[in-house]
């Protein structure tokens, strides 16, 4: 293919850039008229105008400017008469990448530049573009070549370099909105993609960076810089186009597939209902609930980019609900206690429905709003459930009536779900701010648990007991799961391992989205 041939020249630079004499002169202009105009030319110019020109042209002619730029090259010595459009480019090497790539037409043979890097060297000059065709490099013509040789041509070149180019017939690409900013929900490594066009032109990101999209011109290959980097002139980098990685998404999906012949789901002990009634409910049981499954996305998604604006909350507008998902045992309850505790006016949970009698010491709507079993079963058919489940013939579950209750007084609602209930929140009205609860390494969770007490299973006699291996290869091997299916969804992951510190870097996070300006998806922007 035509991606095959294209090749990334390194090493060179615009420091200088000469369209023949014409460039030269005029770079030389630009950077010294401004400091030539006070030292000689006003002065002069007032009492003898044309001879002051001529002496203001000697003196700067024969002053020395740093840096001091290499000689002309010699023009080529004749340039054929049919090729009236030729461009002789002269650019002198140094360290930087020049920022463009090469590749030849399959139809006419020809050396094209394939692709120009936003920001970098060629792209600074203005002079080298996409489809131009190179003719020759230093005299040398290039039509035999093929791109590896070039590419060794070019290297071995030092100083200032010749190239003559037919300029690309290819039309200028319409000005896209140059404020396209996506949240990456893969990590992406050009080093280990055998598909990129050129390695060294690829640009490296993790899952949850923000990316600047400056050229969407290429259907496969977009061109982007990471909004992190200070230095906005940084050169762009190359990242697959979201239809390229989606149709890798896919082949890895289905490859998967057909090597382990199982779906890409979670394993039944991974899903379920487990935390929202926790806070409430006294006897610790929530384990023991049968799950079933309120309407979640259950198909396999794509995460690729998604479009992000930046937002900053107003004052009268509602707090992001925030979701607290982890493993079990992470720690998700105890992380959700301290902030309550820490601020009750300010952080609230929603109240849980249940079908179960009324103990002496609860509130209606305190701890429970009791419903009958009726009632229950026919607000299961409504869908007013995000999760419900039924433990010893009674049932019990979160609405998102609840939740907008809370909103609406105006505190933060905090909500420990399941992964897979992210989805049925995730709406611009809630704009849920996901934190994932991650377990330790094996030996720190063995270091920090020693004394912390888990909900033991069904079969035992008492509620809780203290963590087991297992329980800690469970929780690793259950969260390495949700973050591989869910972690797109994940805005913040905070590993739980010394519990005060967890929780510090959680109040520290919420109090950032309360008050600073960040990314949420532009969807949620137009409500
Ligand atoms: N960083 C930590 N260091 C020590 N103990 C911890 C830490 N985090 C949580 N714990 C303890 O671990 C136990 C389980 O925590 P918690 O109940 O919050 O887990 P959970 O994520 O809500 O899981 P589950 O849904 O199974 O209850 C509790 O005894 C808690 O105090």
């Amino acid at each position: 293919t035509h991606e095959s041939f294209d090749r990334f020249i390194c090493d060179w630079s615009n420091d200088m850039l000469l369209l023949g004499s014409f460039v030269w002169l005029s770079h030389f202009i630009q950077q010294h008229w401004v400091a030539s105009l006070n030292e000689f030319l006003i002065p002069l110019c007032f009492h003898y105008p044309l001879q002051a020109l001529l002496s203001v042209h000697d003196m700067v002619s024969q002053k020395e400017f740093d840096p001091r730029l290499p000689p002309l090259p010699p023009l080529p010595d004749y340039i054929e008469k049919e090729e009236d459009s030729i461009k002789i480019v002269c650019l002198v090497k140094n360290q930087e990448p020049l920022g463009a790539t090469i590749k030849r037409d399959e139809s006419t043979g020809a050396i094209v530049v394939a692709r120009v890097m936003r920001g970098g060297a060629a792209d600074r000059s203005g002079l080298i573009h996409e489809g131009d065709k190179l003719k020759e490099i230093n005299g040398v013509p290039m039509e035999d070549k093929n791109p590896e040789e070039i590419i060794s041509i070019l290297a071995k070149s030092e100083g200032a370099v010749t190239f003559k180019v037919i300029p690309g017939t290819k039309e200028e690409p319409e000005t896209l909105d140059n404020k396209i900013f996506v949240r990456a929900l893969f990590d992406y490594n050009p080093q280990a993609d055998p598909a990129i066009p050129c390695k060294d032109a690829g640009l490296e990101f993790w899952r949850g960076d923000v990316l600047h999209i400056v050229s969407q011109e290429d259907d496969t290959w977009w061109q982007a810089r990471r909004h992190s980097d200070a230095d906005a002139n940084l050169r762009a980098g190359l990242i697959p186009s979201r239809q390229l990685q989606e149709r890798n998404t896919r082949a890895a999906v289905w490859g998967y597939r057909e090597c382990f012949g199982v779906p890409l789901t979670l394993s039944k002990r991974h899903t379920g209902l487990r935390k929202s009634f926790r806070l409430s409910r006294k006897d610790s049981k929530s384990q023991h609930v049968r799950q079933k499954m309120g309407k979640g996305n259950a198909g396999i998604h794509l995460p690729i980019y998604q479009e992000v604006l930046p937002y900053k909350r107003k004052p009268d507008e509602p707090y992001r609900l925030v979701l607290l998902t982890g493993p079990s045992g992470v720690g998700v309850t105890e992380l959700k206690r301290r902030l309550l505790l820490s601020d009750p006016e300010h952080f609230s949970v929603s109240v849980p429905y249940t079908t179960r009698e009324q103990k002496k010491h609860e509130k209606e709507g305190v701890e429970y709003h009791f419903v009958s079993k009726h009632t229950f079963e026919k607000d299961i058919l409504n869908h007013k459930f995000l999760e419900y489940g039924e433990y010893k013939g009674n049932y019990y579950g979160m609405s998102l009536d609840s939740v907008r209750r809370v909103v609406a007084e105006s505190k933060v609602c905090l909500l420990d779900v399941k992964p897979h209930t992210i989805t049925a929140l995730y709406t611009s009205e809630l704009k849920p701010y996901v934190v994932f609860v991650k377990p330790p390494s094996i030996e720190s969770l063995r270091l920090s648990r020693r004394k912390a007490k888990v909900l033991s299973s069904q079969n035992e006699q008492t509620p809780t007991k203290i963590f087991t291996e297992e329980d800690f290869q469970d929780m690793i091997t259950s969260a390495q799961a949700m973050e591989n299916k869910y972690g797109h969804l994940f805005e913040k992951v905070i590993i739980n391992d010394d519990l005060a510190m967890a929780f510090t870097e959680l109040r520290d996070e919420l109090t950032k989205i309360e008050t600073d300006t960040h990314w949420i998806p532009n969807t949620w922007a137009h409500v």
